[in-house]
């Protein structure tokens, strides 16, 4: 009999364990929950100070609307890794490099007239490299070319690949900084990234394929959907994140601060110990002062979770001399510490590499050469001069 009765005892304990480890992998795969101060985490005096004032300045008042954590579906894609996309997006480059072999041909005549000189500088001009680099280009070529003495297509290659590097500057630091640290309060801070640029230009895709790109280097990343100016961004990173497994930080009002949810993305960054958090903005470009309160603002709430370790500028390739003027403003009032030069395969001005990197004293770390997911890659000044050439 007591056989029988640790029988039942044991037979209720296994049911009642089922039910319950059941219940609980259905509400992690399916459930899109709400931010509330249950998931806080143990904080120090100072910072839960630092944490109050930004809920302040934000307006955080957890209403309906307010930002939400929106968790991706099952089914998920395998990004591709940046060794084989560099490989796969070679031939593209090329295609922005109709410059070189318009170089190289004029530069093989030999003895080269003021005209062939004219012919050049109008084809520096034409690929958007702008006035200042064309103009010291063409003056190392004059003095390299004559140094040289020799019409040899070999040695002219030679000559307009080192200077084009030189332009381009091999040296830079162009990686990203997305390793994660701990602060001096002790608590995770994962490596923030905040995406700036007009309206178009290609941010919220770049996220998407950024987001992928670390997916493929197996870090943990959440994304911000603060472009809340424009609902449809925020389900379009939505969808991006879902197709690898990447959460985003939402609000579904249209019109809802910005710093509110780049503040919860952070914040919720650092509760799962994420490596790195994404975050969109709209940027519309109405005026500088606008523009400057807005992301200034952001940028400050963020702050008070972990520092903004990086700020990408997003620039459209194809809008030549428009995109330098945005990116000046955007230079301006908000420190940019990298570019990402987008939509560079619809566009045969390649020098627009060398002009934006001139202007703003920041390196191109990203090309977009394409609207498939995994058309971005990072900048390799060495493989897009030899492809300017090819
Ligand atoms: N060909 C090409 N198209 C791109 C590239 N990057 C982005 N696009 C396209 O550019 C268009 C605009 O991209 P979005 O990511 O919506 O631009 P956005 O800057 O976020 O725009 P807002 O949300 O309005 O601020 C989309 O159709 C993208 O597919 C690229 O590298 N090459």
């Amino acid at each position: 009999m007591p056989e029988t009765l640790i029988f039942i005892f044991a037979f209720v304990i296994v049911l009642v364990t089922g039910v319950a480890l059941y219940a609980g992998a259905r509400r992690k795969k399916s459930d899109t929950f709400r931010l509330d101060e249950s998931m806080t985490p143990v904080l120090t005096e100072d910072e839960a100070q630092a944490l109050e004032d930004a809920e302040e300045e934000v307006a955080h008042d957890h209403e309906p609307g307010d930002p939400e954590l929106v968790a991706p579906a099952a089914t998920l894609e395998r990004p591709e890794s940046v060794q084989s996309r560099m490989e796969r997006l070679r031939a593209r480059l090329a295609r922005s490099g109709t410059m070189g072999k318009a170089l190289l041909s004029i530069l093989s005549r030999g003895d080269l007239t003021e005209d062939d000189w004219d012919e050049i500088e109008e084809t520096l001009l034409g690929a958007d490299v702008g006035l200042e680099a064309s103009d010291e280009l063409m003056e190392k070529l004059r003095t390299e070319t004559k140094v040289r003495g020799t019409t040899d297509p070999g040695v002219v290659r030679e000559i307009l690949r080192e200077q084009l590097l030189a332009l381009i500057d091999p040296t830079l630091d162009r990686s990203l900084d997305t390793v994660p640290g701990i602060g001096e309060d002790g608590n995770h801070h994962p490596a923030t990234v905040l995406v700036v640029g007009v309206n178009g230009t290609g941010k919220t895709t770049t996220i998407g394929k950024l987001g992928r790109v670390l997916v493929a280097q197996e870090r943990s990343v959440v994304l911000g959907a603060a472009d809340t100016f424009r609902a449809a961004a925020a389900d379009q990173l939505q969808t991006w994140g879902e197709r690898v497994g990447v959460d985003v930080v939402r609000s579904d009002i249209e019109g809802a601060d910005p710093a509110s949810v780049a503040f919860e993305a952070v914040a919720e960054g650092r509760r799962r110990e994420a490596d790195v958090v994404l975050v969109d903005t709209a940027g519309r470009l109405q005026n500088k002062a606008g523009l400057m309160d807005e992301l200034g603002k952001i940028k400050r709430v963020m702050e008070k979770q972990a520092p903004v370790r990086e700020v990408l500028l997003v620039i459209d390739a194809t809008t030549g001399q428009n995109a330098m003027s945005q990116a000046k403003v955007f230079s301006e009032v908000v420190g940019i510490t990298g570019i990402v030069l987008t939509k560079l395969d619809g566009t045969a001005k390649g020098g627009i590499v060398i002009n934006v990197q001139r202007t703003l004293g920041v390196p191109v770390k990203f090309v977009g050469l394409g609207e498939g997911a995994d058309d971005l890659a990072p900048f390799d000044p060495e493989g897009f001069v030899d492809a300017l050439l090819s």
